[in-house]
């Protein structure tokens, strides 16, 4: 008999057809995991978020699940459960009080948890997400009572492979994933972060239709910076500096390996509130041979020309003809102006490079230009243009007479009186955007734009802002937030079973953005869809961008279906109840 050596072993194909728990994809140095399944019953199925119905188990299914006696005698629907819980959440008087209620229905029945969100995402939103999860992220160790996702540290170098399969479901779809150090515009939270993988990819089933169950919400704890919380008795992470260099890259390097090793090519990673200096390479390293997506480069940038498509029917100008000014150079900003730069270069027929030079943008230092090239970033060189050295963002206003004004930066309230009146100064209708997160960081507020603009400008921005109402006409101003695209574009990733991602597909999914703004929108005066609409506009998103990657030849599902958007509903996940054999 031949003998099988190591390598042998180590040669084993990835992941055969029935290789579910992924035992014949294992190479012999890591352990694999003696699953077993049962069928979940009595009180481990009221115990079972997924499965678990509270009250709605219906009287056969109290039979014939051992249930009998563990519920109280009456039966009531969803629907009920539903009206119950909000007038459970709207009591509460904090925001706060309402993320962990809704934590806790998550927890404990998920279905009704997605099913409320879903009926009322304009009102739950900014709890589950944006700004709320911020502050929950800034307490998390104080409110901690139940794990959620996965946490891979420093401690878990060389075992990242056995981590993954220590989560309960194997067949992830998409995973979120963070490194907790630019959290939102709140900076390092660290291991905390883990709020906001947590809520991406709650939306990624409420929003965008991919299963609960198919999402796997990662932090990666690497230390933190941030000394309040390494001195935080209650902080939950790693209880050092944050690892940089060598340490770092090769922990990420393990994580992604083993990623793709234990779910295939087709797992989609999202990164998420990566720092700047890191999202960039990750981005840059991965993206040739990983299915990866940095929402807040690409997402975002996506979201924002959405808006400035569709608000080409307010300004009726086209977005080559304008002059764009940006607050932050970061990963918002610069991925913004590459993607602007793009379309221009497409609706013009120009170069990429030529397009750029409508795009300016401030840091820290002052306007970007060509004398400070040497001092700067890579990713900044692109939009050193030839300017004398202006050192402000109103000097910067004067400078360049822009037409759109972008806030990316972190930095709330920068965008001043005398900024908004000098934008104002120069256009009729100033394109005005605060994007940053959460509230309190925002550039300036709605009621802000619009008082200070006398009512001109077209204002979008990151977190949600009440309507205003100025001088008699009230004033709805959109959320120009990438919560629009990445549930939907990731749905259109995993339907065409895509392996990687291409910028045509950012362009694609910000045109069926714009597409789904309607008459009743502009008039009053917003630039994005409402988001009660959202899961219309994310199988739009979706269908587009599966159309380009079967286009593109990046789509691994064959063949495509001839009727996509079809394809993208009927593929979405419901949370109404299933009737139990
Ligand atoms: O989470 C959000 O609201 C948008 C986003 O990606 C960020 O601000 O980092
Ligand atoms: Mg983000």
């Amino acid at each position: 008999m031949e003998k099988v050596t190591n390598s042998d072993l180590k040669s084993s194909v990835n992941g055969g057809v029935v290789d579910v728990y992924g035992e014949d994809s294992a190479t012999i140095e890591h352990n694999i995991t003696p699953w077993s399944l049962s069928v979940s019953s009595g009180y481990s199925l009221l115990r079972d978020p997924r499965y678990n119905k509270g009250l709605a188990f219906t009287e056969k299914e109290r039979d014939t699940h051992y249930l009998r006696g563990l519920l109280p005698p009456v039966v009531l629907d969803q629907k009920l459960q539903e009206k119950r819980l909000l007038n459970n959440i709207r009591q509460y008087q904090f925001p706060l009080q309402k993320y962990m209620a809704l934590t806790e229905l998550q927890e404990r029945n998920e279905r009704l948890f997605y099913k409320l969100l879903i009926d009322n995402v304009e009102e739950l939103l900014p709890i589950v997400y944006t700004p709320t999860v911020g502050e929950a992220c800034q307490k998390f160790g104080s409110i901690f009572r139940r794990p959620q996702g996965l946490f891979i540290s420093l401690k878990d170098k060389g075992k990242i492979l056995d981590v993954l399969k220590n989560w309960p479901e194997r067949n992830i779809q998409v995973i979120v994933v963070t490194d907790g150090e630019r959290i939102l515009g709140l900076g390092d939270l660290g291991c905390q972060g883990m709020g906001i993988p947590v809520g991406k990819l709650a939306l990624y089933s409420a929003l965008g239709g991919v299963r609960p169950s198919a999402c796997l919400p990662v932090t990666i704890d690497v230390g933190t910076n941030n000394e309040k919380l390494l001195n935080d008795e209650f902080y939950i992470g790693l209880r050092q500096k944050r690892a940089t260099g060598q340490e770092y890259s090769e922990l990420l390097h393990e994580f992604m390996s083993a990623v793709k090793q234990n779910y295939g090519e087709n797992i989609l990673i999202q990164f998420e509130d990566f720092a700047n200096h890191n999202a960039f390479e990750l981005l840059a390293k991965y993206r040739d041979t990983h299915l990866v997506f940095n929402d807040d480069i690409q997402g975002t940038a996506s979201v924002v020309l959405a808006g400035l498509v569709s608000a080409q029917k307010l300004t009726n100008s086209p977005l080559a003809e304008h002059t764009f000014l940006f607050l932050g150079a970061g990963e918002a900003g610069t991925g913004i102006a590459e993607l602007i730069a793009l379309y221009i270069s497409k609706q013009m027929n120009a170069s990429v490079e030529e397009s750029r030079k409508k795009i300016w943008l401030v840091d820290s230092k002052g306007l970007i230009v060509n004398s400070r090239k040497d001092s700067l970033q890579d990713f900044k060189k692109p939009w050193a243009h030839e300017h004398e050295p202006v050192k402000d963002l109103l000097g910067a206003i004067k400078a360049i007479n822009p037409t759109v004004l972008i806030g990316s930066a972190g930095i709330g309230r920068a965008f001043t009186k005398e900024v908004i009146e000098a934008m104002s100064s120069i256009n009729e209708r100033p394109l005005i955007m605060a994007l940053s997160n959460p509230t309190t960081q925002s550039e300036c507020t709605a009621e802000e734009a619009y008082t200070w603009s006398k009512g001109r400008a077209i204002f979008a921005s990151g977190s949600p802002f009440d309507p205003v109402e100025y001088e008699g006409n009230v004033f709805v101003s959109t959320q120009a937030n990438n919560a629009y695209i990445f549930p939907g574009f990731g749905l259109g990733l995993v339907i065409s079973g895509a392996i990687r991602v291409h910028d045509d597909m950012l362009l694609a999914a910000a045109e069926a953005l714009a597409g789904q703004v309607s008459k009743e929108n502009y008039d009053k005066g917003m630039i994005y869809p409402s988001f009660s609409s959202i899961r219309k506009i994310s199988a739009h998103i979706a269908a587009n961008v599966a159309a380009k990657a079967y286009e593109l030849g990046l789509a691994g599902r064959l063949p495509r279906p001839k009727d996509i958007v079809k394809c993208a509903e009927s593929s979405m996940y419901s949370p109404t109840y299933r009737l139990y054999r």
